[in-house]
Formats: structure tokens, C-alpha cells, sequence
């Protein structure tokens, strides 16, 4: 099956000295949801900029659906991708959600008689049609962030890279956003490729696969089951165990082995009988 996205023998620096990445290669199926993981600096939304083709790698190839990363391609390539980025209130172009989302398609030169379903299918779609006409800058950061994935919804794209699009928000925001992700998922199945950068470890866990870096390195790449098992990899990385882990690995005789929400409470109602 055709990967979504194919990165060999990467190679990238800033500074001529180190590089970043060194030998990089990592393989996403489509229609996979990976959280990509690390701590500060490690290379994630570097890995985001060289897949869009904003940066160029000093060595080795990414596909994005077997189309080789070039500056003939690059253009064809950012058509499928699909970019939320961190800060919702820098995302926003138009007076009204309405018209940010059409933003996007005015630029993608889309019949004007065309737009209005397509809009209000967007917004359906992150369930904010019926704040079309308002203000975005009025809207709390969850729901932002809604409105940015519905514009970038609209253009269809074939992938979407969340680069650590809860960051910013309040854990209510951060629930709305992962809760529009899940159903994403529900919705689009293997249509759509979701790559999530993010700190947040609850985030990470909803995803299908888990890919930790560290310095340019991928060092653990799983299920959330078989990555978040790797607690002392994981401390000595700088990262977390998602809530469920974390609670049970505190009150678990195996502290290794992670329990999910599900068999954390599952766990502990089968204590109290
Ligand atoms: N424009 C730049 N010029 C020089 N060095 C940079 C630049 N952008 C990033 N770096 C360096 O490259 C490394 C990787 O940065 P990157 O932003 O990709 O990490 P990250 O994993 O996304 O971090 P964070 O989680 O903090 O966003 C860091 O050491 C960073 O300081």
C-alpha cells in the first residue's frame, strides 16, 4: 500500500556543524494517526517544515504518496497537506469564521457559487456551523482551533499535521480539539492522515501509533501501549506518561506496563470487589 509519507536516510542542520537529523527514516501509512513526541528542540516541527518542503534536507528523500520530494513537486505535495499550528489567534484572516474558512478556498480559486456548501460542510464537519457568522477573535481557543481545522478541512487535504495545536488552550479547549480529532478519525478512516506533534501525553494516547525523538533520533515507535510500557526510556527522555499511566504506575504492583483510562478504571473497580 502506498505509504502517506516515506522520509530516508534523512539528513538535515541548521548549523553546518551538528546536524539535527542524521540518518532519519520513518514510514506512515495512510490513513495512520502518529503522534509525534520529544522534548523541546528534538526535531518535531523541524520534521513538519522538511515534509512541507519550507526547508530542504542536506541529504536523503521524502515521499509524500510516492511523489518524491522536489521543487517540482513541492507544490503538488503542500496541496494534500494540511497545517494547524499552535497559536489559534494567528490563524485567523477573516471578519467572520464564514470567511476565514473561505479564505482559503478564494485561494485555491474555487467557484464562488461553490462555497457556501463547501464552508458549511467544514464547519459541520468540527460541529461550529453555527458560528459562522461570528467574530473568530470572540470564540475561546478551543473553539479557534475548530474553526482552523475546518479551513483547512475544506481544502480536502489527504493529510493533516497538528503541530502542537492544544498547546495553548485551556484543558476544556484541549479536550474540545482532542474530541474533534477522535471523531476526525471516526469520519474520515482511511481518507485522511493525522500527524499530531504534541506535549500533551493524554493527546498522544489517542492516536493509533506513537513516535518518540529525541535529538534527531527516533527511539521508540509503537502503539501507545508499547511506547507508553517504556516508562524508564521515556523519563530519561524528559517525558510523561499520559494521566492513566502515570496515576496507575503510582498505584500499580507492575509499574511498567501502562494502563489505558479504560483499564485503569477497570483495574481499580476490579480492586474494590
Ligand atoms: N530557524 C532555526 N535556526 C537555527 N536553529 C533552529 C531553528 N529552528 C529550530 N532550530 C533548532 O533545531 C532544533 C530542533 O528544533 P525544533 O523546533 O524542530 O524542535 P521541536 O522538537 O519542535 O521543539 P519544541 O517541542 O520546543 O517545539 C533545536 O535545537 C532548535 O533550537
Amino acid at each position: 500500500m502506498t505509504k502517506a509519507i516515506k522520509i530516508n536516510n534523512l539528513k538535515y542542520s541548521y548549523d553546518s556543524d551538528q546536524n539535527l537529523f542524521a540518518d532519519f527514516n520513518l514510514d506512515i501509512e495512510t490513513g495512520e494517526w502518529v503522534a509525534l513526541v520529544g522534548h523541546n528542540g528534538s526535531g518535531k516541527s523541524t520534521l513538519a517544515k522538511l515534509i512541507l518542503g519550507l526547508i530542504a534536507a542536506t541529504g536523503g528523500t521524502i515521499s509524500v504518496f510516492d511523489d518524491i520530494l522536489s521543487p517540482e513537486t513541492v507544490y503538488r505535495i503542500r496541496e494534500q497537506i494540511g497545517m494547524v499550528f499552535q497559536n489559534p489567534d494567528n490563524q485567523f484572516v477573516g471578519a467572520t469564521v464564514a470567511d476565514d474558512v473561505a479564505f482559503g478556498l478564494e485561494n485555491k480559486q474555487v467557484a464562488s457559487i461553490e462555497m457556501p456548501r463547501l464552508i458549511e460542510e467544514a464547519l459541520t464537519i468540527v460541529d461550529m456551523q453555527a458560528f459562522k457568522d461570528r467574530e473568530p477573535h470572540m470564540l475561546s481557543g478551543g473553539q479557534k482551533q475548530r474553526v482552523a481545522l475546518a479551513s483547512v478541512l475544506a481544502l480536502k487535504p489527504k493529510i493533516i499535521i497538528l503541530d502542537e495545536a492544544t498547546a495553548m488552550l485551556d484543558p476544556a479547549g484541549r479536550q474540545m480539539v482532542m474530541a474533534t480529532l477522535t471523531s476526525l478519525r471516526e469520519r474520515f478512516g482511511k481518507a485522511l492522515t493525522l500527524i499530531t506533534i504534541t506535549h500533551d501525553m493524554d493527546e498522544a494516547a489517542l492516536a493509533d501509533r506513537v513516535v518518540v525523538i529525541n535529538d534527531g533520533q527516533l527511539i521508540l515507535d509503537g502503539t501507545p501501549h508499547q511506547v507508553f510500557s517504556q516508562q524508564t526510556m521515556l523519563r530519561d527522555s524528559g517525558l510523561e506518561l499520559p494521566f492513566s499511566g502515570e496515576l496507575a504506575s503510582q498505584l500499580h504492583n507492575h509499574p511498567e506496563k501502562y494502563l489505558d483510562e479504560r483499564e485503569l478504571i477497570q483495574w481499580l473497580s476490579d480492586l474494590s470487589k
